[in-house]
């Protein structure tokens, strides 16, 4: 099926639905979600409201709950066909990728309340990669600070470990937290993962290919571990205006905080606070998503299309 609801793009490997066919799916299925709920996981500056839980994202749990099912009856088939019980079966791992300020978060947490509602999968951890960004210090010592959120400021191998241990089956898998009130990785802090379910890894560049080694050989990246993938997307200058937005808003927030990094933008005027938000975007949070993050847009099994009032306009999907 195509947006305009036509016969299927047989030049693409992608199946387009724009807003009204996808939320045509939700009819069907019950949402696990009171308002409540998700007034409390709506990220600051999102648009978040029941309509669009209804209809996009639960839809969206729906169908990652169908891979989630058939990865399972999978597993079961292989261990018929190879005459052996095999180890418990891995985490179902999704890769959740997108620009700073698109509304990641609130998807994750979203999908993540959403898909512990089905009584098949209820253990469904949520990491941010943000913890495996090398701490101020060191990024520091290798003259990153002012490219954070690069893929070259985050501990890649420590990453690629921690996925890897989880597609191991390792009973508990440690990472690392960071705070965006110090702007830095806490240094005593760690989420354990233990044996959940499902693993949604959220992140700027998650989706980022595998580099190529000194020796000229292609090593394994993230994605080689993902069962699903979904890329969040708009258009960038929505996104601009988007993280300026939520920059003023923090502004009377959290950097309020004597505590936050930012603490001395609370004292900025209006229009120094936009001045400075459009400055760091410009030169650290847009040349990163137009060098690295939007490149990986089309290596996703799903993307979500926002429009400028942050609603979803249309999903694509990797056809079978
Ligand atoms: N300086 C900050 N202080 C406090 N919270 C922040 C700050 N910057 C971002 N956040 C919050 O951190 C979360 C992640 O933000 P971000 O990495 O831009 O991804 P996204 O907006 O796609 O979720 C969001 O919930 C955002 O509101
Ligand atoms: C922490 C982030 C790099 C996002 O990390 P992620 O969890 O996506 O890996 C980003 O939200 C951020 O704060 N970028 C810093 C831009 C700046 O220096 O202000």
């Amino acid at each position: 099926m195509s947006s305009n609801g036509g016969p299927p793009e047989e030049s693409s490997p992608y199946l387009e639905l724009d807003r009204s066919a996808w939320a045509a799916l939700a009819s069907e299925v019950e949402n696990p979600l009171t308002a409540d709920e998700i007034r409390q996981l709506r990220g600051l500056g999102d648009q978040l409201d029941l309509d669009e839980v209804q209809q996009i994202y639960l839809p969206l749990s729906k169908l990652l709950s169908l891979y989630v099912e058939s990865a399972g009856t999978l597993y079961r088939h292989q261990e018929e066909f190879l005459h052996q019980v095999q180890p418990q079966r891995t985490p179902f791992v999704i890769g959740l990728a997108g620009s700073v300020a698109v509304g990641k978060s609130t998807t994750a947490r979203v999908l993540q309340q959403m898909l512990a509602h089905w009584p098949e999968h209820p253990n469904v951890a949520l990491v941010t990669t943000d913890g495996f960004l090398y701490p101020n210090a060191e990024l520091e010592r290798r003259g990153l600070l002012q490219r954070k959120g690069f893929p070259e400021s985050y501990d890649r191998r420590a990453l690629l470990r921690f996925v890897v241990d989880i597609k191991s089956g390792k009973d508990e898998v440690e990472a690392p937290v960071y705070s965006h009130l110090t702007y830095d990785v806490l240094p005593d802090e760690k989420v354990v993962v233990k044996r959940p379910d499902i693993v949604i890894i959220e992140g700027l560049n998650v989706l980022q290919p595998a580099r190529v080694r000194e020796d000229g050989r292609t090593g394994l990246t993230l994605s080689d571990f993902f069962d699903f993938s979904v890329y969040v997307d708009a258009g960038t200058s929505h996104i601009r205006d988007w993280y300026v937005d939520r920059f003023l808003r923090l502004r009377e927030t959290a950097f309020r905080d004597p505590e936050s990094y930012f603490s001395r933008y609370a004292a900025l005027s209006h229009d120094e606070a936009v001045d400075e938000a459009r400055r760091i975007w410009d030169t650290i949070n847009g040349p990163n998503l137009a060098q690295n993050v939007l490149p990986t847009r089309s290596r996703a099994t799903l993307v979500l299309r926002k429009d400028r009032d942050h609603s979803v306009r249309y999903v694509r999907l990797r056809k079978l």
